[in-house]
């Protein structure tokens, strides 16, 4: 059973041992656990739903209240703390585009603000209900067939709501991936992944989503919006990259046409460490120019790489490992890079070949495969530390965006830097520690962790995360990164966007969203406000 007010399934635990307990108690003190809102108290909150009736649409308040918010660390508050505002009148779970008419009619008819949703699995704040006028949450994820696969073309196309693992698994059974893995894998679906342009751990060889998308169905106030396939195309503007991004403001799109690969026959993860920051950027930088055929390059600064160490547990091997690189050179201020093959045997390791050559001048040491598998492992379980890091009295969030190389490293303090300082007004420290995971010949994503103590309190564990979020959003716009890298623009991305898209960007999509929508029905509020 997919957990209420955290992440996954409850079944799924992510232990913290002793040490890394701390760990973090050495770093910014100890936590201070908090007792939740249990689901009752919680449901309790929910007042009457404002809707005339609709055979479609539930207004039960446990369903209003599972499909109510997303993941950001605003939406965990309100639900750990129990303190839910605003709600969602009703719930509905399309099955076929025709339903999805019915619902824009009756939203239309009864000006009722339609808030399509996927796996619910946001972090900027895209799913909260409008204040002013009744809402329904419509949940996609019953629209999740796989419906045509064209081996020539290598297309296959889903309906929007189909979930990753169900998304892979129909594909592997005929020999095909889509390769999209962004962490949120397990929860999140096809169509949330393209309308927040989201982006997988492998995009290094699969691409981002926008690579990926090539045509499909949205259904908006204004009528039916078809993107046919073609293979490339002169023909005006390309509406594909309307609906990109759109992030519910234009419509529901209902079927998707993705471009999908034959599933690899060889993948390997494997271990870099470098000595410092400035030779690690440089060597993944080349590596990145050099065009391999690689499929994933994710660099973790000093700090990251030494929580990932504190956190693994196999305390002895680590404590061998962290030896032997002290003898080649990487001490203090190492830095771990993962490197990823994928495809046919012979050319993925001839890349890693060539790869790892490029990293020697910079002093790389390859350990070989066993921390590339462990972490593939992981890759999707990682995400439950979130939980137990709560469940210990600590909050987690993150803030990511993307610049060219010459920003990179600046970037990355300048973000780390005003967590610390956005934190310390409230005489509390941070641990904030970054990656590079999406590397591209031009510049790389910077995604930055904040660990912090919370208070205890929603009002005031609500003012630091406010803090928070501030300051690392203005680093990012003082220091011209977008953003949003992968994670979207939604509610809380919103007040930042008009620095990068400027005022006749803005209103360019306000008109766009005012064409197809009039009546402003679909998930107001969110993107351009
Ligand atoms: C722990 C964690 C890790 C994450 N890791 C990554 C990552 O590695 N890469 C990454 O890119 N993102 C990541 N995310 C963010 C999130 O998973 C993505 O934004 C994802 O694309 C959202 O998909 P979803 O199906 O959950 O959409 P939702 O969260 O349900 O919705 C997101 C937005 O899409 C709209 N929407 C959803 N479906 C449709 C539809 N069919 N038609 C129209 N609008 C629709 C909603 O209205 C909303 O505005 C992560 C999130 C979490 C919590």
């Amino acid at each position: 059973m997919r957990r209420w007010n955290g992440w996954g399934d409850e079944s799924i635990e992510f232990a913290l041992h002793a040490d890394a307990l701390a760990f973090l108690a050495q770093r910014i003190g100890a936590g201070r656990p908090v007792t939740d809102a249990g689901l009752a108290q919680a449901r309790a909150q929910i007042g009457a739903s404002r809707l005339p009736e609709h055979a479609l649409i539930d207004t039960s308040p446990e369903v209003r209240l599972r499909n109510a918010l997303g993941q950001s660390l605003p939406d965990w508050l309100r639900l750990r703390y129990g303190v839910i505002g605003r709600a969602p009148d009703g719930v509905a779970y399309p099955q076929s585009a025709q339903d999805v008419r019915e619902l824009l009619a009756y939203a239309t008819q009864h000006g009722v603000a339609l808030i399509p949703q996927g796996g619910g699995t946001s972090v900027a704040g895209h799913l909260t209900a409008p204040s002013g006028m009744p809402s329904v949450a419509v949940n996609m994820t019953r629209m999740r067939q796989l419906l045509y696969l064209d081996t020539e073309s290598q297309l296959a196309t889903f309906g929007a709501g189909v979930f990753g693992p169900d998304l892979e698994a129909q594909l592997r059974a005929r020999g095909y991936t889509l390769g999209h893995f962004p962490q949120s894998f397990e929860y999140s679906t096809l169509g949330g992944w393209i309308v927040t342009r989201s982006s997988g751990q492998q995009s290094l060889k699969y691409g981002r989503i926008e690579q990926m998308f090539r045509g499909g169905s949205m259904e908006t106030p204004s009528g039916t919006l078809h993107l046919p396939t073609f293979p490339a195309s002169a023909a005006g503007p390309d509406l594909r990259e309307m609906v990109l991004g759109s992030e519910g403001r234009m419509g529901i799109l209902t079927e998707a046409t993705v471009r999908v690969t034959p599933a690899p026959e060889y993948e390997a993860f494997h271990a870099v460490f470098f000595p410092n920051w400035h030779a690690a950027e440089t060597a993944v930088r080349q590596v990145v120019q050099a065009g391999l055929s690689l499929s994933m390059l994710r660099l973790s600064n000093p700090l990251e790489t030494t929580t990932m160490l504190a956190l693994a547990g196999h305390k002895k091997m680590i404590a061998l490992l962290e030896g032997y690189l002290s003898l080649r050179g990487c001490k203090g201020g190492k830095c771990m890079l993962m490197i990823g093959v994928s495809g046919r045997k012979s050319l993925a390791r001839a890349a890693l070949r060539e790869a790892l050559v490029l990293t020697l001048p910079h002093g790389g040491v390859h350990v070989g495969r066993t921390m590339g598998e462990k972490w593939k492992q992981n890759r999707f379980r990682n995400v439950y530390l979130r939980n137990t890091a709560w469940q210990h009295g600590y909050a987690i969030d993150t803030v990511e965006t993307a610049v060219d190389w010459p920003r990179v490293e600046i970037m990355m303090r300048a973000v780390e830097a005003a967590g610390a300082a956005a934190l310390g007004q409230y005489g509390e420290q941070v641990h904030a520690y970054t990656h590079l995971s999406h590397l591209y010949a031009q510049g790389a994503s910077v995604y930055t962790t904040f660990v912090y103590r919370l208070a205890g309190d929603y009002e005031a564990d609500l003012a630091r995360w406010k803090s928070l979020k501030k300051a690392a959003s203005m680093a990012i716009v003082d220091n011209g990164g977008t953003i949003s890298h992968q994670h979207g623009v939604g509610s809380d991305h919103a007040p930042y966007l008009a620095a990068e898209k400027g005022w006749l960007g803005m209103s360019t999509l306000r008109a766009v969203f005012a064409h197809v929508d009039p009546q402003q029905i679909m998930n107001p509020g969110k993107l351009a406000p």
